[in-house]
């Protein structure tokens, strides 16, 4: 008695705090311009606050129907959790279960032999748990080489103790509850918050998840220039000060090029600015396509590129810069203009011994191939 006093308390307890999370999920989700898994999060937090809420307090129900409506919400509450899965997971929703599981559980909970008699109805409910989340964990090992791969493991073991928790309450429940033991009927009730437990760590863990994307989403945009995708110039110089102080302690060759459309301003001024936008995101595109993923590819203002070529040598990183200039040459953006571009090429140790040095030393070449005549490379001389 005393234990099952303890459990109501402690569910009311769990009832406030549900509320209370509910209502930061939801003010998540009003941020987050209508992020569907939170929103689907939101709701199983109001159908469990408001299921603890009707089991505990009085209503003009009466106590069995208000029991039935209690677990039902619960169970409503957990295939809310399976489609705010199922859209964090980008699968589709499976409502064929929630509308199977919630009408075979009313229609089994309404008969009033089932009804009166306990043990009974807490089997149909807890099968119906062990159905969803059966269920569930098929979905979410569905997804292990998705793009939800990262959260799959704890999801999947999350969802299997929503199996494994109602599984073992059947057993229990099975003594008539006038013969329960004391031990017995605190087990029950350690299982019975179990579920919600465990069920608030599985929502939780898909909140931190969201958050932990939208996050990292950010900071992938705040180094990247918004018109080309490619790395800002803060970005850049971050990357580029590492790879210097690589190179200079493994003592690898390390290039810098710097790249400047030619005549760009006309370009804008006979084909208007939004062709220009067109053509600095072709050039882009071009440049990331013919090098090599170790190095390094930015926007270093206006219709000027840089890159970084890491480990490399000054006769390669020579025929590197000639074959991106070729390349940005043979773009000829809808048949109709050739492009061409004026490249500066500096080595480190040789030319410079730190990165502001080495991007002057390559800004200096590019002037050097804009005042020769453009579309060239100049570097320091061979030998
Ligand atoms: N469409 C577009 N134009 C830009 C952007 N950023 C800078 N520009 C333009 O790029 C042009 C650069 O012109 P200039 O610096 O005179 O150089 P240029 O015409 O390329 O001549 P050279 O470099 O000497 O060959 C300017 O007209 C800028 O307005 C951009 O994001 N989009």
């Amino acid at each position: 008695m005393q234990s099952l006093l303890d459990i109501r308390a402690t569910l009311l307890c769990t009832s406030g705090y549900s509320l209370m999370l509910t209502v930061i999920i939801l003010l998540f989700w009003r941020k987050s311009r209508g992020d569907k898994p939170l929103l689907a999060l939101g709701i199983v937090g109001i159908l469990s606050s408001l299921a603890g809420m009707i089991y505990l307090l009085p209503t003009p129900l009466g106590f069995w129907h208000q029991l039935v409506l209690a677990n039902l919400l619960f169970l409503a509450a957990s295939l809310h959790m399976l489609i705010a899965t199922e859209h964090f997971t980008r699968q589709p929703r499976s409502w064929w279960l929630y509308v199977l599981v919630l009408l075979v559980e009313l229609l089994l909970l309404s008969q009033d032999y089932i009804l009166l008699h306990t043990n009974l109805r807490i089997s149909i409910i807890m099968a119906g748990y062990v159905l969803i989340w059966l269920w569930g964990s098929w979905r979410i090992r569905q997804v292990r080489h998705g793009s939800a791969r990262d959260s799959y493991r704890p999801l999947l073991l999350l969802a299997l103790l929503q199996v494994a928790i109602p599984l073992l309450r059947i057993p229990l429940i099975w003594p008539v509850p006038q013969a329960m033991t004391l031990t017995q009927a605190s087990l029950q009730g350690l299982l019975s918050l179990s579920m919600f437990w465990t069920s608030y760590g599985y929502c939780l863990f898909i909140v931190y998840r969201r958050y932990a994307g939208a996050v990292d989403k950010l900071a992938e945009q705040a180094q990247r220039d918004s018109l080309t995708g490619l790395y800002n110039q803060r970005a850049f110089r971050r990357l580029a000060e590492r790879s210097v102080h690589e190179a200079q302690t493994g003592q690898q060759p390390l290039a810098v090029l710097m790249l400047d459309l030619d005549h760009f301003k006309s370009i804008n001024d006979q084909h208007g600015h939004l062709y220009g936008d067109e053509v600095l995101k072709a050039v882009a595109d071009c440049l990331r396509q013919h090098v090599r993923p170790q190095d390094v590819v930015g926007r270093h203002g206006g219709e000027e590129f840089i890159i970084l070529l890491r480990d490399t040598p000054a006769d390669t990183a020579r025929h590197i810069a000639e074959r991106l200039r070729a390349a940005v040459e043979a773009l000829m953006l809808h048949n109709e203009h050739v492009i061409t571009v004026s490249i500066g090429l500096a080595m480190l140790a040789t030319e410079a011994t730190s990165l502001t040095q080495l991007i002057k030393q390559a800004d200096d070449y590019l002037y050097q191939a804009k005042y020769q005549g453009r579309n060239r490379v100049v570097a320091m001389p061979a030998g």
